[in-house]
This record gives C-alpha cells, structure tokens and sequence, in this order.
C-alpha cells in the first residue's frame, strides 16, 4: 500500500535527467535505498518516495495528481500539456524551479544536400519528430505548411530511410546531428529541467517539506554559482583588490602573522573567479590567492 502522507516525486529511471536528478536530491539531504529494478524507493530520514519511471510519463502523472513532485525537460513537459490541452485532459501543474542540467534544445536539422534557404523551404515536407505537437505549433507560428510525422525513436534515422524530408529533434552539442549528415537550421524550442508541483490544494505538513526541499534546492544552486575566495594582499591596495573582485559582499580582513603591510582577504563571490583578474590581482601585489567551491549555503 502507498502512504499518502509522503511526499512523493516522480524523477526519471534512467537516461539524461537521472544523474541530474538524484545528485540533486543527494545534495539536499534526502537519503535514498534505491535498489535497481525497484520502481518506488523510499527515503529513510525523510517523508519521501521516489517514483522511478520513464520521462514521458512524468507530465502525466503530475498533471492528473498522482505525484506531488516530478523532475522534468521542459520539452517534454511542455509537449504533453499541448497534448492533454488538445485532448481536453488535465493539464494544470506549477513550475517550482528551473534547474542547471538537462539543458537541449529541439531544433529543426536538414540533410546535407538538401537546398535550405529559410522555413519557408519546409512547406511542403514531411518532418520526422517525437515532439509533433511543438512541431505543429511552430509550423503555425511561422505560417509553414509542412507535415509533423510521428518517430518515438531514431529520429535522425529517418530521412535517410525515406520515411521525411527533415527532422526535429533534441541537440545539445550537435555530434548526433553531424554523424547522421544532417545540419541544424532552427532552432524552436529551449529546454532545462524544472521541477513541478501538482495543481490543488496540498496538505500542510506535504508543503511545508516542499518548501523546505526548495530553500535547500535554492542553496545549492546559489552555492554552486559561488566560490570562496581568500588571498594576501597590500593594506594599500584594498580598494582596487575589493573592484576586482565579482559580485562579492564585504570582504573579512584577518591580519597576517608577522606582516603590517599585508592582510587576508576573505570573502564570497557569485560568481567565479576568471584567470584574469586573478592576474590582475597579483599585479596588485597580492599572493597566495586561493578560490575555492562551496558545497551548501543558507541565508
Ligand atoms: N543531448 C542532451 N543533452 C542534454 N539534455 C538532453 C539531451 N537529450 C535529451 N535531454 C533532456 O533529457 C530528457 C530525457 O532524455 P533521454 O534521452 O534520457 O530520454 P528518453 O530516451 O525519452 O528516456 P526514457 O527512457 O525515460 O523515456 C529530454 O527530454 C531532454 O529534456
Ligand atoms: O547533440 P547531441 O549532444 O549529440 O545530443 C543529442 C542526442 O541526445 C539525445 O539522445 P540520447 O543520447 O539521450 O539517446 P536516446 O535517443 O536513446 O534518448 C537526443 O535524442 C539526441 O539524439
Ligand atoms: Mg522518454
């Protein structure tokens, strides 16, 4: 029997969003058993149950409240809300955060050979994709007649088998597309993973976790955009160390054994640090410049 008073999300069993997925889910302290073929795992320091399953049904199973939480390419989820509006299914679901992996984007790619000279040369053509509805959509939005054909695989395969002219699918950094002698031409749609939330009215106790898992989730995200930084520097020359430095909140100053002219500088920056001005920091005369990760960070 399932426990209703857990909080249950829906991440992806295996495949691009996986890795992404738990290591967050790590990050955050939720604890896992996850033994392989198991479809639910449960946490064991916290209400939580993982529902492992593939990406296609993520949208599906928050959109008709059968998760609380799911894990997400916005492609994905986005096609399946075009889908369900179209059937007139539920559709509803609240986008919690936007994450820094999964990130693709699905883009329209022609054969080599094929004399492209704009999305006007698409009219007319039948373009293989497991997203049709997007598809559709942009054909739409630019006034294209040209025809989405449905492939749940080996998408690229497809013009060179005959079955389309073009196709439209997923590309991060282009090795598929190349391999298969196809050339990106548009761009239709960006992507990341996001997090959503379920519509409706959510028990206390499930909200208050949910809102706890995101100031965490939002401390690794801010954590991981920032770096400790610590160096020797002149007394003199604080002002110039302090511009260099990105993003950086008042720098704390130790002093430094044995030295008047020279102090520590301690201090946290959003952003990192570039060789540069690491550089320009030691023509400054500072020395000893250290840049460090920081795992968590809280307020
Ligand atoms: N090359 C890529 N780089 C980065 N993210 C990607 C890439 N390809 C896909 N993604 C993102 O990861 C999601 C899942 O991709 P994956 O290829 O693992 O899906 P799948 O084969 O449909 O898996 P499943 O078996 O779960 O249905 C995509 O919907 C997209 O949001
Ligand atoms: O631009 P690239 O970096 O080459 O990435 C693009 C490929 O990645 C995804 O497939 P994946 O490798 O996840 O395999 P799948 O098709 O089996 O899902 C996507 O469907 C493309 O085929
Ligand atoms: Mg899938």
């Amino acid at each position: 029997m399932t426990d209703n008073s857990r909080l249950r999300i829906a991440i992806q069993k295996s495949g691009r969003l996986c890795e992404g997925s738990m290591d967050l889910l790590k990050a955050i302290g939720v604890k896992l058993s996850i033994r392989d073929r198991l479809l639910i795992a449960h946490a064991t320091n916290l209400p939580i149950d993982l529902l492992r399953v593939r990406d296609d049904d993520i949208p599906g199973l928050v959109m008709d409240g059968v998760v609380d939480l799911g894990f997400i390419g916005e492609n994905e989820l986005e096609e399946k809300m075009l889908e369900r509006q179209a059937l007139g299914k539920q559709h509803q679901f609240q986008t919690l955060e936007r994450m820094e992996f999964g990130g693709c984007r699905l883009s329209i790619a022609v054969p080599n050979e094929f004399d492209y000279q704009g999305a006007q040369s698409l009219a007319g053509k039948k373009v293989a994709t497991t997203y049709p509805y997007l598809l559709e959509r942009y054909f739409k939005e630019q006034n294209i007649n040209a025809k989405a054909v449905m492939l749940n695989g080996s998408v690229e395969v497809a013009p060179r088998a005959g079955l389309a002219d073009a196709i439209c699918d997923l590309v991060s950094t282009g090795a598929t597309l190349e391999a298969n002698g196809l050339e990106e031409k548009e761009v239709i749609f960006r992507s990341k993973a996001v997090l959503i939330q379920r519509a409706g009215d959510m028990p206390d106790a499930k909200q208050k976790l949910i809102d706890k898992l995101l100031t965490r989730i939002n401390g690794v995200m801010q954590a991981k955009e920032s770096k400790y930084i610590m160096l020797h520097a002149p007394k003199g020359r604080l002002d110039d160390v302090k511009a260099l430095l990105p993003g950086a909140e008042n720098p704390t100053l130790l002093p430094l054994a044995g030295s008047d002219e020279r102090v520590a500088v301690h201090v946290v920056s959003t952003e990192t640090l570039f060789w540069e001005t690491m550089e320009k920091l030691k023509a400054l005369g500072c020395s000893s410049i250290l840049v460090l990760p920081i795992e968590k960070m809280l307020g």
